[in-house]
């Protein structure tokens, strides 16, 4: 041992050697540093220090992001669900909130906040989580997040197979089990649905609507959800289109309400003039989810959409311009028919399962061809004016009754006059605690729309006397054909497009 010690070198002798080295080495950093620029050496740095980790770490690290590819990424929405469900007294802090009105007193929701570390355990294994945000730039890039899931390497294997398929069925049970509907909104300056409770008291049983009619949706709704195996045999994407139109007032949008209680469906209502082109409109359909209802509502009111493609193209020629139906303007939406349509029924029409897309229109006269042709919307719903049947529906919600003596003067009274089931629900509204009287006020709001009409009809004729005697007689047909009718009183003229109808392409 003494012998040993005597052969290791001296004190002195260490600290020379350790100076001496200091010193070259602070004479070779110097060096590097001159001679090497500043971005090369940070180069190095960045390499030499990655090598490293990913040679001595035990550590791999998953990256989930938003979006896989050109379309939403399932397994970043599973892991939203789950991650919320597994804060444990690890985590420091949380975000929190609540979007039903309905309901202050409520729990809030949570809901991951950024860079904050969750911890979860699965089956002896300990993973962690991180939410990153990176922030976009550019205005009309949206901000970019991704989860991290941090595990050991050597267990990465377990993870993939297991721990990720059991995140997934998890938030499929988690979101089955949804017992609140949203409503969702597409924020254009985040880029993002926004959601809101949607709890509508619209149901099919208070629709004021033709019964077999409604039988009918609701029928094919059924049969809608149980037909997977359908589509697939026969090559179709799993959806289904509704278009309903009919005057301002008839149930268009509690028919949507119906038909998304029905089905437990979300709604995502988009508005088309909040959509800058049709890449962000393929963008924006892909991020909803299966199950869900796309609502786009006034359709005609979308020029682009709206306009007879060939009709677009002419004016185009004849301004002297290049015809190009597509290009967005600044006063125009940018979305394009052509967009739309490839989303119903082209190539991304295969994008997602299970949905719903709802038009509603107050002008069909106005909408493309294209949108109409068959096959394009699977059912037209027509939403006509109040019918007895309806207004005994509306009777029985707003005033609990099933039958009343004055019903048959309203049923006359119905057949000649255009009055929507908003108006007549209004009128029954006013006195709902007191029936008669409520139905004594309809009567009265009916037949002063019934006068209102036929003195139209006969100042019309008057306008036409002035303009000469051709004029004259022809309103005394009119008005001696509608006396024949009912009554020497003015009636409505009821045709086909009046009542409610379906029309199957
Ligand atoms: N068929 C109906 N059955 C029951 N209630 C109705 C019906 N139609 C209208 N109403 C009542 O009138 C209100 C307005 O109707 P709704 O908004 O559904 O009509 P709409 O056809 O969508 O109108 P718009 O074209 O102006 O959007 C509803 O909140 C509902 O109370």
């Amino acid at each position: 041992m003494a012998s040993l010690l005597r052969e290791l070198p001296s004190m002195s002798t260490l600290l020379a050697a350790y100076a001496s080295f200091s010193a070259m080495a602070m004479l070779i950093r110097t060096v590097l540093n001159e001679m090497i620029p500043k971005p090369l050496q940070k180069y190095i740095n960045s390499k030499f220090s990655d090598l490293m980790s990913n040679y001595f770490s035990t550590n791999f690290t998953f990256i989930i992001e938003e979006r896989w590819h050109a379309v939403y990424n399932e397994t970043f929405r599973a892991v939203e669900v789950y991650l919320p469900t597994r804060i444990g007294p690890t985590t420091d802090k949380l975000v929190i909130g609540s979007n039903d009105p309905n309901n202050p007193t409520a729990t809030p929701k949570r809901s991951i906040p950024a860079d904050c570390k969750i911890i979860d355990e699965f089956e002896g294994m300990t993973l962690q989580w991180t939410l990153h945000v990176r922030e976009s730039d550019k205005f009309y890039i949206p901000d970019r997040k991704c989860f991290h899931l941090t595990c050991k390497k050597r267990l990465r294997e377990k993870v993939e197979e297991k721990y990720l398929r059991h995140i997934a069925e998890t938030a499929q049970k988690i979101l089955s089990k949804r017992e609140k509907l949203n409503i969702y909104t597409y924020n254009q300056d985040r880029f993002r649905w926004e959601s809101a409770i949607f709890k509508h008291p619209a149901r099919f049983d208070t629709l004021a609507m033709e019964p077999e009619l409604k039988q009918f949706i609701m029928d094919d709704l059924d049969s809608f959800v149980g037909r997977k195996d359908f589509f697939e045999n026969v090559g179709r994407a799993w959806k289904r289109g509704y278009l309903l139109y009919g005057p301002p007032g008839t149930g268009k949008s509690s028919l949507v309400a119906a038909i998304a209680n029905h089905m437990n469906y979300h709604v995502y209502d988009l508005q088309f003039q909040s959509v800058r082109n049709d890449a962000e409109l393929r963008r924006i359909l892909t991020s909803t989810t299966n199950r869900s209802i796309l609502l786009i509502e006034d359709i005609d009111c979308s020029t682009k959409i709206s306009e007879d493609r060939g009709k677009v193209k002419d004016e185009k020629q004849k301004e002297g311009e290049d015809g190009r139906l597509n290009r967005p303007s600044s006063t125009d939406p940018g979305v394009t028919l052509s967009g739309l349509l490839n989303f119903i029924d082209g190539l991304w029409s295969s994008c997602g399962n299970e949905r719903i897309i709802i038009f509603t229109t107050n002008h069909k006269d106005k909408l493309d061809p294209a949108l109409l042709r068959p096959g394009r919307m699977d059912v037209h719903i027509h939403m006509g004016y109040c019918t007895p049947p309806g207004f005994r529906k509306l009777a029985t919600t707003y005033l609990g009754i099933k039958d009343d003596k004055l019903f048959a003067c309203i049923d006359d009274l119905l057949k000649s006059v255009e009055v929507t089931p908003a108006e007549v629900a209004q009128q029954l509204m006013i006195k709902s605690d007191e029936p008669e009287a409520a139905l004594q006020g309809l009567i009265e709001f009916l037949t002063m729309k019934k006068d209102k009409v036929g003195e139209d009809v006969t100042q019309a004729g008057e306008n036409k006397k002035k303009d000469g005697e051709e004029g004259v007689i022809q309103a005394k047909e009119a008005k001696d054909e509608n006396e024949n009718k009912d009554g020497g009183k003015q009636s409505r003229k009821h045709d086909e497009t009046e009542t409610s109808s379906i029309y199957l392409t």
